[in-house]
């Protein structure tokens, strides 16, 4: 039996050899030989690989992928049972292994008038009550009747607090900030550890009319204690007044810890609380989302969740060949597993979404950046590519270069919106659509240039532009036809079940974060030498972070 006898064998069959024997024959064909001309098969691949749903569009005719390869990435994702582990998420089995604990960030967007998933129920109803509190609290600030230590009312809030209790929230907030929100209140976010984001508002708010919202899940966040440290002794002094009293009047805290919350000085009355079975980077949803519904109001605050919702029932049952969030995690796991592209760059065609790919990375990176699988085992392969990117439009100022003619391949999604509701005058209204036209112009541009290269050029122009262009970059196009609450809310969801599909192919816990803590665990001894309660140099492990800390010690004298 010759060894190709062999590798056709039955008994060496499996969905992942097929996709590396599949993977290996497609390298001969570049993407430009894929997209084809204008042959009708070419057209026909084209309109196999977009899907639609509600005001969000997937194209991934770009993806170095024909419909066989679809085929054998469904088969994948059926031998890795995605349909019966998205069963077992949804109807609260303890998917978070490690943690002992159900991943049920869903049941926060579950609607009210709706009966949840066998399962889900006792969390959804947890979440609606804790909903009605939020908004509760949000009518009366946004009604004028929450008053600060002197008796003012409330005009600023200011969110405290970082990675999930801040990226979501934050990208909300900007990537909405059009739309209509209360004109009363404003709300601001504070996230970085050295108190920089904090220092100009300290400056610059009124401290009588400011409200602090303490966002952390454990409660326990160094970078987001120090923070409320600092704005509460900042309000204090401000308006000498003792801690405890501004921590009565001007402190709201989100936390799945109340008893921390309590012993923290929080009144029960100005708690809000989610459980540990929502994960930090799943959190938006949750009362961790309250400082969005302090900007925009309830009305879009539940129009956030409905869009969300509404992924969550497309993602529970569209087949897996129609299913957009299995779409995108199999797309993303055929290019991080089988063509071995490393990264993946997130390029929103939209400044409001500037934020977007900081989010991603802690939601992609953080749920699926890891080496062991559920069984204990080693996974021999790169799962989550590193993720990165920016605007794309100033992208292309800056490190597009590299993209077009540098010596690295990378895969991207670009993020594009189709229509803009300007409120302007008849000619800043023309002024505008014409920079909505040439963006999603240049989003076009960009992802025909990043999969074609140089065959992107017209043939007629061939001779007399600078070429070199490698292409080959296979891209996404998600386009929202409109940016609101709704839209929103469903492309979050899509990507937080993308992260879940994947984390199935890949056989991971994507809902815990075991590689954060150490770092953690040393900046402490480190930051206790530095605040030099401890001279324990020879607990410095080596000697670069030694000689470091002696020179920050020196300069700090
Ligand atoms: O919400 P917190 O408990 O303050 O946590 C904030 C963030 O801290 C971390 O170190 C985790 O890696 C994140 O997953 C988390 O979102």
């Amino acid at each position: 039996m010759n060894s190709s006898t062999l590798s056709r064998s039955p008994r060496t069959y499996s969905p992942v050899n097929a996709l590396y024997a599949h993977a290996e024959q497609l390298q001969a064909h570049s993407l430009s030989d894929l997209l084809g001309c204008d042959s009708s098969s070419a057209q026909q691949r084209a309109s196999a690989l977009a899907f639609t749903f509600g005001s969000l569009h997937l194209d991934v005719s770009k993806q170095r992928i024909t419909p066989h390869t679809l085929k054998l990435l469904i088969d994948w994702a059926h031998s890795c049972g995605v349909k019966e582990k998205r069963q077992a998420l949804f109807s609260g089995q303890k998917v978070n292994i490690s943690e002992r604990r159900e991943a049920l960030h869903m049941a926060a967007r579950w609607p009210k008038h709706k009966t949840p998933p066998k399962g889900m129920e006792a969390a959804a109803t947890f979440c609606q009550q804790q909903q009605l509190r939020l908004a509760g609290m949000v009518s009366r600030v946004h009604e004028g009747r929450w008053f600060g230590a002197t008796g003012q009312a409330i005009t600023d809030v200011v969110h405290i607090g970082v990675g999930g209790s801040d990226l979501g929230p934050k990208l909300i907030s900007e990537a909405l900030a059009d739309r209509p929100s209360h004109e009363k209140v404003r709300v601001h976010y504070v996230s970085t550890m050295d108190g920089a984001q904090l220092l100009p508002l300290m400056e610059r708010l009124n401290p009588a009319t400011t409200l602090l919202v303490l966002a952390s899940k454990s409660f326990t966040t160094a970078d987001t204690q120090f923070n409320v440290r600092t704005a509460l002794a900042w309000l204090s002094e401000a308006l000498e007044i003792d801690i405890s009293t501004i921590c009565h009047h001007q402190l709201v805290g989100v936390s799945s810890k109340p008893e921390k919350m309590t012993a923290f000085g929080i009144p029960e009355a100005h708690q809000l609380v989610f459980k540990d079975w929502i994960g930090g980077r799943f959190s938006l949803w949750s009362p961790i989302g309250v400082s969005v519904a302090m900007q925009l109001g309830m009305e879009q605050f539940n129009a956030l969740l409905a869009g969300a919702h509404a992924m969550d029932q497309h993602f529970l049952d569209a087949p897996l060949e129609e299913n957009l969030p299995t779409l995108l995690a199999l797309v993303g796991a055929w290019n991080c597993q089988f063509l071995n592209i490393p990264t993946h760059a997130v390029l929103p065609y939209d400044g409001r979404l500037k934020s977007l790919s900081a989010y991603l990375q802690q939601l992609e990176m953080e749920s699926n950046g890891k080496s062991v699988g559920l069984d204990g085992r080693s996974v021999n392969h790169a799962t989550c590519p590193i993720m990165w990117g920016d605007v794309g439009p100033n992208a292309q100022h800056a490190f597009y270069q590299l993209l077009h003619q540098g010596g690295h391949t990378v895969s991207a999604d670009f993020v594009a919106v189709a229509k803009r509701d300007v409120v302007a005058t008849d000619e800043v209204s023309r002024a505008l659509c014409a920079q909505e036209q040439l963006t999603l112009a240049n989003c076009l541009a960009q992802s025909q240039l990043f999969a074609l290269g140089d065959d992107a050029i017209p043939v007629s122009l061939r001779g007399h532009m600078a070429q070199g262009y490698r292409g080959n970059h296979p891209n996404s196009l998600l386009l929202l036809q409109e940016l609101n609450p709704w839209s929103i809310g469903a492309l979050l969801a899509l990507y937080e079940h993308k992260v879940f599909v994947q984390s199935v192919l890949w056989n991971l816990n994507p809902f815990d974060q075991p590689g954060v803590e150490l770092g953690k665990q040393l900046a402490t001894s480190l930051y206790e030498m530095l605040a030099g309660e401890t001279l324990a140099h020879n607990n410095v492990k080596d000697p670069s972070t030694e000689q470091l800390l002696c020179k920050i010690n020196e300069w700090r004298q």
